[in-house]
């Protein structure tokens, strides 16, 4: 695959060093990365896979998957300067772009076009994205693209588009919202004691433990808390008081609320 991507920030880089880490199945011949000032992009530039450049268009001249990872704003931009250049025999467009629907490119690119939207998260760089995945009628047929892509960088579900903007919540800025709440726990341990890197390190570990835990055994998070709490034990007490603090309902307005403002931007 010649893979390109178009806008190399905080996502575009992530995704560019998940791909140039994943040598077994992307089989990347070529990895064009854009961005307006490339400076950035330095210790990456003298890989021999690695191009570089500001022009879009030679971007896709040399690309056959073209991944579009710009701002919201900044897309429409970018696909009328990309237009002339496109060939929906030759390219599949792939957008991680928020909030704007497969319609909105095929205004500007036609429906001919192989258009692919995915919603993956920053976790790709280490191989463990959450990517979410839909396809235009024509990119049906090219979506094993995508799949061979974020399957060898994480997990993928392919999803119908009217569920993207729920999963960029829970997926994309998700990585965000459990930092936040291993930030919080590791501040707890060393409230009670722990160094701070102690204390990272074991709120790190437990999440990681806690989420092995559904992966591997397939089994419900209430069934696995019912394992830890020992009856008038500590656990217990911990967890109601928490829920008497609003945990789950303030996790659950915070995410309505990203949902939400997803409409304005
Ligand atoms: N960050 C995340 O975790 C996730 C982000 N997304 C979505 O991915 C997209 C990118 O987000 P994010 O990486 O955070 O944003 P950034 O602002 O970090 O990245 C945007 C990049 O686009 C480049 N850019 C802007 N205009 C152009 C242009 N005309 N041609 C080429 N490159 C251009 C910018 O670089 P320069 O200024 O140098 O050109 C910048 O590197 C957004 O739509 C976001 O909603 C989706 C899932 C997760
Ligand atoms: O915060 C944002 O708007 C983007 C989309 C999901 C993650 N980052």
């Amino acid at each position: 695959m010649k893979i390109g991507i178009i806008g190399v920030g905080n996502l575009g880089y992530s995704v560019a060093i998940g791909i140039l880490s994943e040598k077994q199945h992307i089989k990347c011949k070529s990895l064009y990365l854009s961005k307006r000032n490339p400076r950035s992009l330095d210790n990456i530039g003298n890989l021999s896979v690695v191009k570089i450049t500001t022009e879009n268009k030679r971007l896709v001249k040399y690309s056959d998957v073209i991944i579009v990872a710009v701002q919201p704003a900044q897309l429409k931009g970018v696909l009328e300067e990309i237009k002339d250049v496109i060939n929906p025999k030759k390219h599949t467009l792939i957008s991680v772009v928020t909030g704007r629907k497969i319609s909105d490119i095929e205004d500007v690119l036609g429906n001919d076009l192989p258009i692919i939207r995915c919603m993956p998260n920053t976790a790709i760089s280490v191989g463990q994205s959450m990517t979410c995945i839909s396809a235009n009628e024509r990119g049906k047929k090219n979506v094993e693209y995508a799949k061979t892509i974020f399957n060898a960088l994480g997990k993928t579900m392919c999803i119908e588009e009217n569920l993207m903007q729920a999963a960029t919540v829970i997926c994309a800025s998700g990585i965000a919202f459990w930092m936040r709440l291993i930030r919080a726990t590791s501040q707890g341990a060393v409230q009670l004691g722990f160094h701070s890197e102690e204390a990272l390190e074991l709120s790190m570990q437990t999440c990681l433990g806690a989420a092995s835990l559904l992966i591997d055994s397939r089994s419900h998070p209430e069934e696995e808390i019912d394992k830890v709490t020992t009856p008038s034990g500590c656990t217990i007490q911990g967890l109601n008081e928490m829920e008497h603090q609003g945990l789950s309902s303030s996790l659950i307005k915070g995410l309505v609320t990203s949902f939400e403002k997803i409409n304005e931007i």
